[in-house]
């Protein structure tokens, strides 16, 4: 079978299994970001680098389309993009518990924890690599916390 054609069957699968498709996708993603503009912890990383907000929800749907529905629509590279941002475990916490509210309001239970899962996994990974970027190997389970003054502590 055609690599193409594989991966339409996954897709398939995946949607009938979860319910989930890509005006599902797109309602949470613009959904998710709304909050995400009027938190106070996470709205000025954002606010400081998006200034045209249509390419990057774009840019998210295609996101989650591939890692939700496994369609492949994304080529980027979030570790590079992430590793440059001043953030650290809080924002990571912030960002989950908006991302999970707003797959609980948005979708049904079983794709709210088709998304969650993989959020978290993601956001983990993403944790990981913004410790490493400022010279900080995280062990299993921990945490990368910067202190007041934005250096690592
Ligand atoms: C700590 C919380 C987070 C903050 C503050 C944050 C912030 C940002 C910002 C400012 C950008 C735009 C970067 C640029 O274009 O220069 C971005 C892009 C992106 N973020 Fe996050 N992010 C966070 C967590 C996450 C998580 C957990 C995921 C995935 C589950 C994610 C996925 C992405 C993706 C896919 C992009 C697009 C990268 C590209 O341009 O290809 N982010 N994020």
């Amino acid at each position: 079978m055609a690599e193409a054609e594989r991966r339409e069957q996954i897709t398939a699968g995946i949607i009938e299994r979860t319910g989930i498709t890509e005006d599902v996708i797109e309602r949470l993603v613009h959904g998710f970001y709304a909050k995400v503009r009027s938190d106070p912890i996470l709205a000025p990383v954002f606010e400081a680098r998006i200034s045209d907000w249509a390419p990057h929800l774009a840019q998210m749907c295609a996101f989650w389309s591939s890692v939700a529905l496994m369609t492949g629509r994304y080529h980027g590279t979030p570790m590079v993009k992430h590793m440059k941002l001043p953030i650290d475990a809080a924002h990571f916490d912030r960002w989950l518990a908006l991302f999970e509210a707003t797959a609980q309001e948005l979708c049904s239970p079983v794709a709210a924890t088709h998304f969650v899962e993989r959020a978290r996994r993601i956001a983990s990974s993403l944790e990981m690599g913004v410790a490493t970027g400022q010279g900080v190997m995280l062990g299993v389970g921990e945490r990368f916390r910067r202190n007041a003054s934005g250096a690592t502590g």
